[in-house]
């Protein structure tokens, strides 16, 4: 009877007292495990320790103007923004780093760019793509669904491009889902890639030049709208449509040099762009108030036509269709006349025009025609872009840049009286918005803390001896050039990923996901 009273008080004791000691115990261990993991690891992404800090300045670029005052940044937000006359009697917790007449801007946001990851890292890559983009002020880059093998074209191969990017990003990477005719009529499998998270659709209406990247017609692409008005998330279309025109065939037969620059341009005239932008504008109708794309936007990506097709968007814009236009800084930089025979590293689609399309590109962006810039970003390997052949219509298609766009911006920019608030508009605002960014895109209380710190005015040459971070610098149209606007410091939600040519040792960028 005693034993058996004793082996119960034994059993009372180990389930009523030592077991729930014992959990206790279990998770104090757990927590200060998952603490101490944590802090070790927010080391890792910053180059400063601070959490609570403010960054100083004559020169921040707020929607309400440039103001000279403190931005104060917690946990990776902006809680609040001080303007220096209210400064004083503000009691200041926490680090003050002043970066005195540097410019502290929004991060930009680059809403095209083709890392090629995975399957065709050997171009690009997550890694070399997002510390390019760290050093040139680059906050968040939108990664489109080409180029990378496979094309991110289903939930599953979202999926691959998820994994590929995990614990590999310096900077927050979105994706662009693609829209092909595989897709396009089944409406079920382009909701299972909108609902695992891509930012959009993008399409072709021309050839890609990928095999498993096929073009899309007008047909394909009201499908896809019309899926996309459910999720209120955008169509970006390359608009080219292939003329058969006589200049084409004749230089597709080898009567001209395809080594000089004006065969080339000959292939791919203002024609295409306007067929295709044609094409494009009677389906955007439907996405006017009561239409039946309503909900859904149409974004035309790197314009380079600054004549008819410009017109015929303008148009659309004007009767209310729900439609944007972004175009490059090759098209605002370059002109046709300066490319030399031979220089493949200038040969992208749409191409480069002459001096007078240039002329009247920029005046569309600065009276607000043109909505936005991005750096369509589009390397390969230096064997592909054929610099010794130097064979225009066999060099692949794509401007190397990623890490440049805001010096070449502001440079190029010059001449034309390019404010800092425009480039925060051109870079930041508007392509946070085409991206479905809320809390990206202004330096503004409550949104996250990305941001870039650069110098307007500071030149540099940019000669081989360069850091340049994308893969291959050798194909870039840039180097060689002169630039002005060097980026000191870049800050993703709150975490200083570069600094004067280093980068924070760990890579904390976060794709991001719609939802
Ligand atoms: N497959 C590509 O990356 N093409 C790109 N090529 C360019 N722009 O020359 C593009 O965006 O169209
Ligand atoms: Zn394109
Ligand atoms: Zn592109």
């Amino acid at each position: 009877m005693f034993v058996r009273e004793r082996e119960r008080e034994m059993d009372y004791m180990l389930q009523w007292r030592v077991l729930p000691l014992l959990t206790l115990l279990a998770s104090f261990l757990f927590l200060f495990y998952v603490q101490n993991s944590s802090k070790s690891s927010h080391k890792e992404c910053s180059l400063i320790p601070y959490q609570h800090y403010w960054i100083a300045s004559k020169r921040i670029v707020t929607p309400q103007g440039v103001i000279s005052g403190s931005v104060e940044i917690k946990e990776g937000k902006i809680l609040s923004i001080v303007k220096e006359e209210d400064w004083q009697g503000k009691s200041k917790v926490g680090h003050i780093v002043d970066y005195e007449e540097a410019v502290v801007m929004p991060g930009l946001i680059d809403v095209h760019a083709h890392l090629d990851d995975p399957g065709r890292a050997e171009w690009e890559g997550f890694p070399s793509g997002t510390k390019a983009a760290a050093a040139g002020g680059i906050t968040t880059l939108v990664d489109m669904p080409l180029n990378s093998f496979p094309s991110t074209v289903s939930q599953e191969t979202l999926k691959l491009k998820i994994k590929a990017a995990k614990e590999r990003i310096y900077v927050d990477v979105g994706f662009w889902g693609g829209l092909v005719p595989e897709n396009a009529f089944n409406a079920s499998a382009l909701e299972a890639l909108l609902n695992a998270g891509v930012l959009g659709l993008k399409s072709f209406m021309c050839p890609s030049g990928i095999n498993d990247f096929p073009m899309t017609n007008a047909s394909h692409i009201k499908e896809g709208l019309s899926v996309l008005a459910k999720y209120r998330r955008p169509l970006l279309v390359h608009a080219e449509i292939q003329q058969d025109s006589e200049i084409h065939l004749e230089a597709k037969d080898g009567s001209d040099d395809a080594h000089s620059y004006s065969t080339y341009l000959k292939t791919r005239p203002p024609s295409w762009e306007e067929a295709a932008i044609r094409e494009l504008v009677a389906v955007t109708k439907e996405t006017r108030s009561g239409g039946l794309a309503e909900g859904s936007h149409l974004h035309i990506v790197h314009l380079s036509d600054s004549s008819s097709s410009l017109e015929l968007i303008k148009e659309a814009k004007n009767g209310g269709d729900s439609i944007t236009v972004e175009t490059c800084p090759h098209y605002l930089a370059f002109s046709a006349e300066e490319i030399h025979d031979g220089d493949t590293r200038f040969k992208c689609a749409p191409p480069i025009r002459d001096a007078a399309n240039k002329e009247k590109l920029w005046e569309a962006l600065l009276e607000g025609h043109i909505d936005m810039l991005s750096s369509d970003h589009s390397p390969t390997v230096p064997e592909l872009k054929l610099l010794d052949d130097g064979n225009f219509l066999r060099a692949w298609g794509g401007i190397s840049s990623l890490q440049f766009v805001l010096p070449v911006t502001w440079s190029y920019g010059q001449k034309y009286g390019v404010t800092l608030e425009q480039l925060a508009l051109w870079w930041s605002e508007r392509p946070a918005k085409l991206a479905g960014q809320e809390l990206k895109g202004a330096l503004a209380t409550g949104n996250l803390a990305d941001i870039v710190i650069w110098e307007p005015d500071v030149e540099f040459d940019l000669s081989d001896a360069y850091p340049v971070y994308f893969k291959h610098p050798s194909i870039s149209a840039y180097m060689g050039t002169k630039l002005s606007g060097r980026v000191l410091a870049t800050f993703v939600r709150g975490n200083l990923v570069y600094k004067e040519g280093k980068h924070a040792p760990a890579a904390c960028g976060v794709p991001i996901l719609a939802r």
